[in-house]
């Protein structure tokens, strides 16, 4: 029987309350499907710093090199906000992140039917939002050095955050945004800011590089990334693709998620560049949530966006095609029940909490793929 490895890292606040309800899904399709997950569990975040210190340990760092794919939940909250930069709960993620190469962070933005109405958006806006930000996960200010506080000896302090792109790292993420635009509408529109950043100026050339020597089939427009901003608020319908660096990455698919109703639908797929040899890819599936510590431990935070991770795990991971569109098609089903979580609660829905929300999905998984 084919053997598909997860690691599942929970993480802190209401990642756990959200991992649960994939463990369900994952213990259904090992019952009912022979579908051969084997699953191990670390600790990210807070709860590792609170068990060994640091944001993740080294014993879970192999395990997470050597799995098929990782599930994350969230890290953070104000417990560890005086904890030491350099392990902070976020720094367990970062370092997952570079470690393990995955420098593809691809955030859909899909506007489910039934929650036109839940936008902060007029619903002829958002009805029928599709569209997809590829956001460079491994480069940019996250990551550049110097990074630091030095200082100055006159009372002062210079906070300092370095943001630095190489070619080859904007090459690689402009192919995987054309690519995955062949699969869809065809177009993509590369977000930087040239106009007052050189690490836009070099971003604009190879976007512009990368279409002319293999993507000229595709569609491109550059616009800058606070005008990106707010066309995603005033007409977020014009767009298809979007590729953008790691930090008006992060920034833009927040404003994305609130087309959809709520940061608790939005999914994310962190992928490394394929093998060699195996074509396997590393991967790491997480919301693009955070551990939202106002609703932690109150079972009622919305698992769509770690359900629909766990959707883009099935596809991007292990081909299981027809089981990650019967999975998004459960969601969709469940939320046109009117069945709503807090966040997008509408007039004449139910309201149900976290774990109601994973068996409902589930029990319409289990329906539409029997
Ligand atoms: N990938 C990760 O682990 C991330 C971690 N963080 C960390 O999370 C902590 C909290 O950050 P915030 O800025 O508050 O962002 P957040 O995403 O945790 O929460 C923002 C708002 O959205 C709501 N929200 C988020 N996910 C929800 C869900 N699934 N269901 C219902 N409501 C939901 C929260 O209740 C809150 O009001 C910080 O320590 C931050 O560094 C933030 C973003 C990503
Ligand atoms: C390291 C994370 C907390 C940064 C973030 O907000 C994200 O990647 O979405
Ligand atoms: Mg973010």
């Amino acid at each position: 029987m084919t053997t598909r490895s997860l690691f599942l890292l929970p993480g802190d606040g209401i990642g756990p309350e959200a991992m649960a309800e994939v463990r369900k899904i994952i213990a259904y399709m090992n019952e009912t499907k022979g579908a051969g997950f084997v699953t191990e569990e670390g600790l990210v975040g807070g709860s590792a710093y609170d068990a060994h210190g640091a944001a993740i340990s080294e014993a879970d760092m192999d395990k997470a090199m050597n799995a098929d794919a990782v599930l994350f939940g969230a890290v953070g909250g104000p417990k560890w906000d005086a904890v030491p930069y350099e392990v902070r709960p976020e720094a367990g993620l970062l370092r997952l992140r570079k470690d393990l190469k995955l420098f593809a962070n691809l955030r859909p933005a899909i506007c489910y039917p039934a929650l036109a109405n839940a936008s902060s958006l007029k619903p002829e806006l958002v009805e029928g939002l599709d569209i997809l930000i590829v956001r460079e996960l491994t480069g940019g200010v996250y990551f550049g050095e110097p990074k630091e506080i030095i200082d100055l000896g006159n009372g002062q302090k210079r906070g300092i955050d370095t943001q630095v792109y190489d070619t080859y790292e904007i090459e690689r993420i402009a192919s995987v945004a054309f690519e995955l635009a062949r699969t869809r509408n065809n177009r993509v529109c590369s977000m930087e800011k040239r106009n007052v950043m050189k690490s836009g100026v070099l971003w604009n050339q190879v976007v512009t590089e990368t279409h002319k020597a293999k993507y000229q089939d595709v569609q491109l427009e550059h616009m800058l990334a606070d005008a990106g901003g707010m066309q995603l608020v005033r007409q977020p319908k014009q767009f298809d693709v979007i590729v953008t660096d790691n930090l008006f990455g992060d920034m833009l698919s927040d404003v994305a998620a609130m087309l959809t109703g709520s940061l608790g639908m939005l999914p994310s797929a962190s992928l490394g560049a394929p093998d060699a040899k195996t074509g396997k890819r590393k991967a790491l599936y997480e919301p693009v949530h955070g551990s939202a510590p106002d609703i932690a431990g109150q079972g009622i935070a919305n698992p769509i966006a770690m359900i629909a991770s766990f959707a883009m795990c099935l596809r991007y991971s292990f081909n299981m095609v027809k089981e990650a569109d019967d999975l998004e098609k459960a969601i969709a089903n469940v939320l046109d029940q009117g069945i709503r979580t807090g966040d997008i609660m509408a007039e004449g829905c139910r309201k149900v909490g976290t774990a109601e929300m994973g068996d409902a999905i589930l029990a319409e998984f289990a329906r539409i793929s029997k």
